[in-house]
């Protein structure tokens, strides 16, 4: 599968500040949202899973074709919650209409990952969106319940390192789990909405009890209710993934550089950009007050 991005016409970086701004006006006038947490994590969580149908032995899935918003992709149970997400999109969709779902999805994730206090994050318009005959099966996501073995080989299909599955996966720094979605529970800590290198200061200093919880699924919990998915926890049981959590854990400019590089890799991950589209890289509501 060839995916040629294609750059909406004749639209310029204030275009897509425009659309930046209306996503974090919204954001900022729903902070109550998920109790307080706001939407900047589902928003990030929206932009992984529309990547994360990316198989690289064929070319195939990926954000590209903004295939999250028909009701056969978004409808997969791992997906659960992510409505929340579209739901928010839908009236900055209606207010842009030429913009592509692949490029509103990606946008929408770059817009949260800044205004909740992380890295400056490049972003290239051009995704097109491509028909319902195009929406990969379900079955390419991952499950919480995996083991390290389990993490490596997921993230082989997309090509990826262990160097960049640990900074990725740093994203569970935000946000919750809940059981009504994935019955996963916690954390219970309030600040799940600020990003920074904590999820791994968490791994490595914090006590962990593998428990059951009320959907009988099993998690790390330590005291203070912060939780740990099995898949997260993987990343210190496995002496490779160690090494760099342990480095993300002391150096917040190493891993914030890090996560901005794959993440940016994930978001474009299969689609060829030519060499005339510049990254944009948008300004956030904070540095745009007069
Ligand atoms: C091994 C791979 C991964 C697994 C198994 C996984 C699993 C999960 C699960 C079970 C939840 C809770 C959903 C809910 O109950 O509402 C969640 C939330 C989240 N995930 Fe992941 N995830 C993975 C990778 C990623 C990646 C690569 C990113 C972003 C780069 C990401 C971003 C998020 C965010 C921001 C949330 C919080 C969403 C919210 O607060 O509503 N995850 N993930
Ligand atoms: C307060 C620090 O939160 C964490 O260490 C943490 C760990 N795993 C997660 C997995 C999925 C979603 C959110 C998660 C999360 N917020």
């Amino acid at each position: 599968t060839l995916h040629i991005a294609r750059p909406e016409k004749g639209k310029t970086l204030a275009d897509f500040q425009n659309i930046y701004n209306s996503i974090a006006e919204k954001m900022k006038s729903e902070s109550a949202y998920d109790d307080g947490t706001g939407y900047g994590p589902v928003l990030v969580r929206l932009s992984w899973h529309s990547s994360a149908t990316y198989d690289k032995n064929d070319n195939s899935g990926g954000s590209y074709g903004g295939t999250f918003r028909f009701k056969k992709e978004a409808s997969d149970v791992l997906s659960k919650g992510l409505e929340n997400a579209t739901k928010f999109l839908d009236p900055i969709h209606s207010e842009y209409p030429w913009l592509s779902h692949g490029d509103l999805y990606t946008l929408g994730g770059v817009t949260a990952l800044q205004e909740l206090g992380g890295p400056k994050t490049p972003w290239r318009p051009g995704r097109v969106d491509t028909g319902p005959e195009t929406v990969p099966a379900h079955g390419r996501l991952p499950i919480p319940e995996g083991n390290a073995s389990y993490v490596r080989n997921y993230y082989d299909r997309f090509g990826f390192n262990d160097q960049e599955v640990v900074a990725l996966l740093g994203a569970h720094i935000l946000g919750k789990t809940h059981l009504k979605n994935s019955g996963y529970d916690g954390p219970w800590d309030d600040d799940t909405n600020i990003f920074s290198n904590e999820f791994f200061g968490n791994l490595l200093e914090r006590k962990w009890t593998l428990e059951k919880n009320a959907a009988s699924n099993m998690q790390y919990n330590a005291k203070g209710g912060i939780m740990m998915l099995p898949t997260d926890y993987a990343l210190v049981q496995d002496p490779k993934y160690l090494k760099y959590v342990k480095k993300y854990a002391d150096d917040q400019d190493a891993f914030f550089s890090d996560f901005r590089d794959i993440y940016v890799k994930l978001l474009e991950r299969g689609i060829s950009f030519d060499d005339s589209i510049e990254p944009l890289v948008f300004k956030t509501l904070k540095e745009q007050l007069k």
